[in-house]
């Protein structure tokens, strides 16, 4: 039988265990794939600095190495280009494309895909979003007779990691992310980690492929976890909250709402219990309720396997015929602003202990239409803290009452913001 023959772009972290299974796994591809699974070249940046891998099959030419003879480019570099470049050219040329890059799909999904339906060639991400969990494939493919209404998650390794070490140990930020780049799960630029571009990427991925709608990285609201303190931590744990990075991706009426931020989860909610560099996803659907996706989410081996996986089917639909699933955006929802979108919000106050105090910083609440769940005031001396947990209102009038409390003379700082998520409104 015809060998598949796979050109590989990139080989870090994720890159060299993808060789690594390739090799060990050779005689079961062979088998699962119906003809033997061989790799025909792998493109770096550095030839000489890779000594793990047969040196005959190093390049620094990936332009070249895509209009080889092979028939299949995974691609496993990262960022926006030259990547893009060299998928599209793979795919007018008909090879099938195997991707672990969630900014290029964030970004050029429509493009790659049009270039993928012209040739008639496969796109496949699974890697992308929640390293080794399978997420992608049942969305695009099982769930696709139903209707997804939420896709709520922890979809960033190293933001995972670097917050359960701060829960957990009460560890330094920094060393924790320095640990999180040894191990391999934070991007080249761990900023993108950092700052949730990471997760936005992999929010709009997410909701377009639920809501058969177009959204890019830029429709995603975004925060990331910089800003998070030791304060907000503390003032979680004493309110048996954790916090976590979610990606929100929410259907509102005709509309879609995809947000990535810090948010505090009750202690007993299924994500709390999420550490590490796991991910897990939570998705609704009218018809199948609710499902639960948990596994690693970043780190070589893992989005390795996930790699492998879609290089198998690929290579399958080469071997017996067919085409995996084209995009689906027929929708065309409109993205709705963050502003718009119910959330919640947890308020810590320092403030002084004075007659008339909580009711100043409650007229605030009452002016901007928000209404207060919970509050608590500790301390009987000059300082006091306040604690104010809301109901669900519009982000937008949420963010302003918090503006307004924070210049009121009787509050002396503003200890911790954060939304609350996970807990009935
Ligand atoms: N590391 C993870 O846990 C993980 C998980 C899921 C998805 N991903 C994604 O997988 C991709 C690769 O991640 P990684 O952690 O393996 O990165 P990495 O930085 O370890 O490896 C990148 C590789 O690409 C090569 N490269 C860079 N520019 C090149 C160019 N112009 N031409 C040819 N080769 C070039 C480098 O030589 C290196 O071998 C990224 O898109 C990342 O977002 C990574
Ligand atoms: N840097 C990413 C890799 C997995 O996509 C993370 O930490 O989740
Ligand atoms: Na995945």
């Amino acid at each position: 039988m015809k060998p598949i023959k796979v050109a590989l772009l990139g080989c870090g972290t994720v890159g060299t265990q993808v060789v690594r299974l390739l090799d060990e796994q050779a005689d079961d591809l062979a088998a699962r794939v119906g003809a033997p699974v061989e790799l025909a070249g792998i493109a770096v940046r550095r030839p000489d600095r890779h000594r793990d891998v047969p040196k005959h099959l190093l390049t620094a030419d990936a332009a070249g190495l895509v209009a080889s003879d092979a028939d299949v480019v995974v691609e496993v570099i990262g960022g926006i280009e030259p990547v893009r470049t060299l998928l599209l050219d793979a795919l007018r040329r008909g090879k099938s494309v195997v991707s672990a890059n969630k900014a290029l799909l964030a970004e050029s999904a429509g493009e790659l895909f049009a270039a993928a339906d012209e040739s008639g060639a496969d796109l496949y991400f699974e890697a992308a979003v929640a390293g080794a969990i399978p997420l992608l494939r049942p969305l695009r493919e099982s769930l696709a007779g139903d209707r997804i209404t939420r896709v709520m998650g922890i979809v960033n390794g190293t933001t995972n990691y670097i917050l359960s070490a701060m829960d957990e140990t009460g560890a330094n930020y920094g060393e924790t992310l320095e640990e999180a780049s040894r191990l391999g799960y934070a991007e080249a630029d761990p900023t993108a980690d950092v700052d949730g571009y990471d997760a936005a990427s992999k929010a709009a991925i997410l909701a377009s492929i639920a809501f058969h709608s177009r959204v890019t990285a830029g429709d995603v609201y975004r925060e990331g976890i910089s800003a998070v303190t030791s304060a907000d931590v503390a003032a979680a744990r004493t309110l048996g909250r954790t916090i976590k990075l979610l990606a929100i991706c929410e259907r509102v009426d005709d509309s879609v709402a995809v947000r990535v931020h810090p948010a505090m989860i009750p202690r007993s909610h299924p994500l709390a219990s999420v550490n590490g560099a796991f991910n897990a996803v939570f998705v609704e659907a009218e018809a199948a309720g609710q499902l639960m996706f948990y596994g690693q989410g970043a780190g070589g081996a893992p989005t390795a396997s996930a790699v492998l996986g879609d290089l198998v089917a690929v290579a399958r639909n080469r071997v017996h015929g067919g085409r995996g699933p084209r995009e689906s955006a027929y929708a065309a929802l409109e993205v709705r602003p963050v502003g718009q979108v119910e959330t919640r919000y947890h308020l810590s106050l320092d403030v002084a202990d004075k007659a008339g105090v909580l009711a100043s910083v409650a007229a605030v609440f009452a002016e901007h239409d928000v209404s207060i769940a919970a509050v608590r005031q500790e301390g009987r001396t000059d300082d006091a803290s306040l604690v104010i947990v809301t109901h669900a209102a519009p982000d937008a009038a949420l963010k302003s009452t918090v503006d307004k409390v924070a210049g009121l003379p009787a509050v002396r700082e503003v200890v911790s913001v954060m939304r609350v998520e996970g807990e009935d409104s």
